[in-house]
């Protein structure tokens, strides 16, 4: 049978607790939003696959808990990313100052040449706005990134923020990457459960 995909891409999201990363993915993955707010506990995934320059990209979209307890199970998952997604929420400044923070992270965790990506979210709760995107503007130049102001809620910008990365990746790559480059610790594994749980099962 005709392999699914062409590629497969490890992407991650990370940022402050409660910035919307979980609700980003479930957006993207499943075209959903909801506005009760379960923190995730460890690390999760989901897949969506997108066609980008006429190959199927296969993205497999790891959520990481934003609180520090979790940390050292979250920077385990680092090393295999292909493109790391920094998310901070445009209501909250100090999800904003901690981006240098994340930043810092991805340094001293990721393999060297990751894809990273910046985005503010909660875009659609613009008279709550405590960053501008001038500043941000301004962050993402200074790393050499690109930056989306996103909303999870009203979907605006999410397909266009994730295939923007994809392209970055698969541009970078030379098209040369095979399926299972950058073996991340369990993706042999198809599905895990919704959030609040780390747990997942065999596809
Ligand atoms: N208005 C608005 N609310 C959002 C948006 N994205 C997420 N939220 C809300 O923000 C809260 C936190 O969202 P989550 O996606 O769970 O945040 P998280 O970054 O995954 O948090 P942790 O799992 O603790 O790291 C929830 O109540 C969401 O409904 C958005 O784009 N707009």
């Amino acid at each position: 049978m005709a392999k699914a995909y062409d590629h497969l891409f490890k992407l991650l999201l990370i940022g402050d607790s409660g910035v919307g990363k979980t609700c980003l993915i479930i957006r993207f993955a499943e075209d959903n939003f909801n506005n009760t707010y379960i923190s995730t506990i460890g690390i999760d995934f989901k897949i969506r696959t997108v066609d980008i320059e006429g190959k199927k990209i296969k993205l497999q979209v790891w959520d990481t808990a934003g609180q520090e307890r979790f940390k050292t199970i979250t920077t385990a998952y680092y090393r295999g990313a292909m493109g790391i997604i920094l998310v901070y929420d445009i209501t909250d400044e100090k999800s904003f100052e901690n981006i240098q923070n994340w930043m810092k992270s991805i340094k001293e965790n990721a393999s060297a040449g990751v894809e990273r990506l910046l985005l503010g979210n909660k875009c659609d709760m613009e008279a709550k706005r405590k960053v501008q995107k001038e500043q941000a503007d301004k962050l993402a130049r200074e790393h050499g990134i690109r930056f989306f102001e996103t909303s999870a809620k009203s979907s605006m910008n999410v397909d266009e923020a994730f295939s923007s990365l994809a392209r970055d990746i698969l541009l970078k790559s030379g098209g040369r990457r095979s399926g299972n480059g950058n073996k991340p610790p369990s993706t042999d594994l198809k599905t895990c459960d919704k959030k609040n749980t780390n747990k997942c099962s065999l596809g």
